[in-house]
Formats: C-alpha cells, sequence, structure tokens
C-alpha cells in the first residue's frame, strides 16, 4: 500500500516507515514540521506527531479520504469527538498503545479489576526524556479499565522506549503486572496489522482492541 505518515520526521515516524518499506510498502506522503512532502496521494494516513498537529490531520483525511490510523497520545476529548466523526466517512483506529503485550495487560487488568476492591493501586510509567506528555496515554488507558481514580507515577529516564507496571498491594502482599517495550519496533507492528485490518472497511471507529 501507499502510505502517508504524520509526523514522519519522529521516532515513532521513521520506525514506522522503515517497517512498511521492509514489508514492501511506499512511502509517498508526508507532514511534519517543515511541511509537506508529497510524491503521491497516499492510500492511508499513520498520523504520529502532537495532539497540536490534530488539526491538519483531520483536513488531510478529509481531503485524502483515506482511512486513518492515529497513535498520537494526549489527544483532548474534543479530538476524540472528532475522529469519531469522521469514522462516519473513512476507517479510523485509534490506541494508545499499539503494541500487543499491552492488549494482553489489558485483558488482565479486566479479570483482576473486581477482585482488588480496597487494595492498595498504583500505577508507574517510565519513558525516555525525550517524551513531552506525562502521563502516558497507556497509563491512562490502564487507569480507564481499572475504573478507579489511581495514582499515576511519571518516569523519565534516558531511552527507555515504554514500561508500565501496575501494582497492587494488600497487608500481607503485593501483585504486580509490568509490560516492557524493548523498542519501537513493536509498537510499528500493531500500526502494520491496523493497516491491513482497514484495508478492507468502508469506515467506523476502532481500537487496537478490535484490530486484534
Ligand atoms: N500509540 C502508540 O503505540 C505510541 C504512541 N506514541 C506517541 O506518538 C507521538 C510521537 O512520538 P515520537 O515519535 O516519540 O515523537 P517525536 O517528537 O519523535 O515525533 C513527532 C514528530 O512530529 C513533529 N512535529 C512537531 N510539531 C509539529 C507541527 N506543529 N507540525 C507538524 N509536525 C510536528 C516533530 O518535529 P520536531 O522533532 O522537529 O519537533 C517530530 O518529527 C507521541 O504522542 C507519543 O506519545 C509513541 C509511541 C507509541
Ligand atoms: O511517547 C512514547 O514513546 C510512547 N507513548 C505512548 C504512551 O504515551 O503511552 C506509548 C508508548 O508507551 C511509547
Amino acid at each position: 500500500m501507499k502510505i502517508g505518515i504524520v509526523g514522519y520526521k519522529g521516532r515513532m515516524g521513521k520506525e514506522i516507515k522503515d517497517l512498511f518499506e521492509e514489508k514492501n510498502h511506499e512511502f509517498v506522503w508526508g507532514y511534519d514540521k517543515d511541511g509537506e512532502y508529497f510524491q503521491e496521494t497516499p492510500q492511508i494516513i499513520i498520523d504520529f506527531s502532537l495532539p497540536e498537529v490534530f488539526e491538519k490531520t483531520e483536513d488531510y483525511v478529509k481531503k485524502f479520504n483515506v482511512p486513518l490510523i492515529i497513535g498520537t497520545t494526549g489527544l483532548q476529548d474534543e479530538q476524540i469527538e472528532a475522529l469519531k466523526a469522521l469514522a462516519k466517512d473513512v476507517p479510523v483506529v485509534q490506541s494508545y498503545n499499539f503494541s500487543i503485550g499491552i492488549q494482553l495487560f489489558l485483558k488482565m487488568v479486566d479479570f483482576l479489576k473486581d477482585k482488588i476492591d480496597g487494595w492498595d493501586i498504583e500505577i508507574v510509567e517510565t519513558h525516555h526524556r525525550f517524551k513531552k506528555d506525562k502521563p502516558s496515554g497507556t497509563a491512562k488507558m490502564i487507569k480507564e479499565s481499572l475504573d478507579k481514580d489511581v495514582p499515576i507515577s511519571s518516569l523519565r529516564l534516558g531511552n527507555v522506549a515504554g514500561d508500565h507496571v501496575l501494582y497492587m498491594a494488600n497487608l500481607g502482599e503485593v501483585l504486580s503486572i509490568s509490560h516492557r517495550a524493548l523498542s519501537r519496533r513493536a509498537f510499528a507492528e500493531g500500526v502494520l496489522k491496523s493497516a491491513e485490518f482497514v484495508t478492507n472497511k468502508k469506515n467506523g471507529y476502532f481500537t487496537f482492541t478490535d484490530v486484534i
């Protein structure tokens, strides 16, 4: 497929471009801080950038009338609503984490959440020093799936690709679930799966849970 990437010069943008090209897909369009790269109209747009770029992404998706895969974190509620509106016309896949491991993590949370009433529960996320948002989108997803207002601690250390730990403790024991992304490849592979997933869809709002 012919892909377009918003944030194509960034860490995730480059990882996604590399993986798609390894799989014989073609990078034909991009948008980044210094503007547009245009070789051809893309068949899909992938956005890993910043919430402030969202309106541009929205405009380009409408202009090209193509599916959107969006992994940018820190989106405002109105931007999620705008994505849902966009999904009436084109397929949209939105997730704050495109790794398989975090999907399994969320399933474990779903299994545990009504069994830990009265326990102390805390989320700790660790990311590279360049990450702009805090707490991570994934930590927010874990909190949301717990249906509880639990504290989140954020560490910004070196070049960590993405660690999330959920701690649960009563007076006698500590239980934890943890996930570590060893590189950004794990997220890029989820993006590729999502791009394949939307190829036969006309429209609709999906998360990565729907994809796997
Ligand atoms: N859902 C998931 O699985 C994952 C989500 N993410 C999220 O993806 C996003 C990108 O992460 P990452 O690649 O590490 O970040 P980067 O900062 O490396 O990439 C973002 C890119 O967007 C560019 N950019 C900044 N401002 C603008 C602008 N106004 N217009 C156009 N482009 C702009 C940046 O340029 P410049 O560098 O010059 O500022 C950069 O090239 C983040 O929100 C992150 O949390 C990350 C990993 C996995
Ligand atoms: O910015 C990152 O790097 C990451 N961001 C996502 C998040 O905020 O949860 C996903 C992953 O942990 C890497």
